[in-house]
């Protein structure tokens, strides 16, 4: 019997991947690059064991046993692992041996989150270990079949997913655009708005834009290029300004065309816009882009800042989305404590600046979670008996 346990993170993409040119193999119609999280906060753990005496393939998630069989994707990853494993001539395990899978996110499931990210690359990944292949590009391919924005999973730092041109997508794979030291106070700030099961799933919903959005193809073609360049450029270059304004754009032009698809998806609430006209008021006092939103399939909102300037953030957040709780619970992930938010109260031209900004109802977020830039899946235990 041999077993593996890994953790895999989530990321989050600054410019969107949304809609597919084939399905089955989910290969995109636009590269997408994304921002890998630390684990500390969110991650999927997958631990999987194999055994001769293993009558069938069974797979537990959160504790409930899920269909393995009958999951296409869950299927598709395992025979392509499989396959990688004979290429390699890797003779670690039998291929004949059934396996078990148990995993757990540390975060609500399918709410929007990227849990199918962090739980595919954690499936692959941990795949891998097992059978004993390495981790390279071949094996994004693998983990972009179980749930595109899964590829991207598989590095830290910041990622490119390139939509390749080939057919059998063997060249629509995730790289490393610089790691997670290259930025490393690049943090993040989730407004989680509802953790609830979404209406629309993002497979759903990008295939249904393919369908009927007249607007999809020319993003696909004429705008993300470029800004893949220029968002790339800025990363190089630690410019937090440029970076800003094309990640808001992004998420702009995904929810655009999401509304554009018929009937229209449509994934951002009240308290999203809200917190939309917050960013974009607090910047404009600031005197430049000090904080980018990016929303995915869902209303939670991912606020990109660096970690110079959580305090002036938290001060605003607190001032303009006021809440009841000020505990643990309410604000998770890295510690603020600190995090010098009171002397922010006592600088007065930034006190009468944070007086402009509109104050929403009491208790609109549910909670905040504190994270920032990681690395990738890393190997916890493996034991043969
Ligand atoms: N740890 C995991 N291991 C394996 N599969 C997982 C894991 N976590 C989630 N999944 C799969 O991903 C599905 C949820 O994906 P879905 O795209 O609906 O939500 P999400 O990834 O949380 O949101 P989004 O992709 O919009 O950010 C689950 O139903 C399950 O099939
Ligand atoms: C809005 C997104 O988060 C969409 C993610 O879509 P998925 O990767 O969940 O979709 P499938 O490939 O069908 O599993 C944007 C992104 O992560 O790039």
């Amino acid at each position: 019997m041999f077993s593996v346990t890994c953790v895999a993170p989530v990321n989050i993409a600054l410019i969107k991947y949304w809609g597919k040119r084939n399905e089955d193999l989910i290969l995109p119609i636009n590269d997408s690059v994304s921002m890998t999280l630390r684990t500390d906060e969110l991650c999927a753990e997958t631990t999987i064991t194999a055994s001769e005496s293993f009558y069938s393939n069974k797979m537990w998630l959160n504790g409930e046993e899920v269909p393995f069989e009958e999951n296409t994707r869950i299927l598709r990853c395992l025979n392509e692992v499989h396959r990688l494993a004979i290429c390699a001539g890797s003779q670690k395990i039998p291929l004949s041996w059934k396996i078990h899978v148990k995993s757990f996110n540390n975060f609500p499931t399918a709410a929007g989150l990227a849990s199918s990210a962090a739980g595919y690359a954690c499936l692959v990944y941990s795949l891998a270990c097992l059978y004993g292949i390495p981790v390279n590009d071949q094996l994004t391919t693998v983990a972009r079949q179980g749930s595109g924005s899964a590829c991207r999973s598989l590095y830290g730092g910041f990622v490119q997913w390139h939509r390749g041109n080939l057919d059998s997508g063997c060249d629509s794979v995730a790289k490393q655009v610089v790691s997670s030291k290259f930025w490393p106070n690049m943090h993040l700030i989730i407004l989680v708005v509802n953790d609830q099961r979404k209406n629309t799933g993002s497979t759903l919903g990008m295939q249904r834009s393919v369908q009927t959005s007249q607007l999809i193809q020319h993003r696909a073609d004429k705008v993300v290029p470029e800004r893949v360049n220029q968002l790339k450029t800025a990363i190089h270059k630690h410019d937090f300004d440029t970076f800003a304004k094309i990640t808001m754009k992004d998420s702009n032009q995904f929810h655009a065309i999401a509304m554009d698809t018929y009937p229209p998806c449509v994934y951002m609430n009240e308290t999203s816009h809200s917190i939309v006209s917050f960013v974009h008021d607090f910047n404009e006092l600031m005197g430049s882009s000090l904080i980018a939103y990016t929303f995915d399939a869902g209303p939670n909102a991912c606020l990109y800042v660096l970690e110079e300037n959580i305090p002036k953030l938290i001060y605003a957040i607190n001032k303009a989305f006021p809440n009841d709780e000020e505990s643990a619970d309410y604000l998770r992930g890295i510690p603020l404590s600190n995090l010098d938010i009171q002397s922010k109260t006592k600088d007065n031209i930034f006190r009468e600046k944070m007086e402009l900004l509109k104050i929403q109802q009491k208790n609109t977020l549910k909670y905040i979670i504190h994270t920032k830039v990681g690395e990738g899946p890393r190997l916890l235990r493996a034991n043969a008996r």
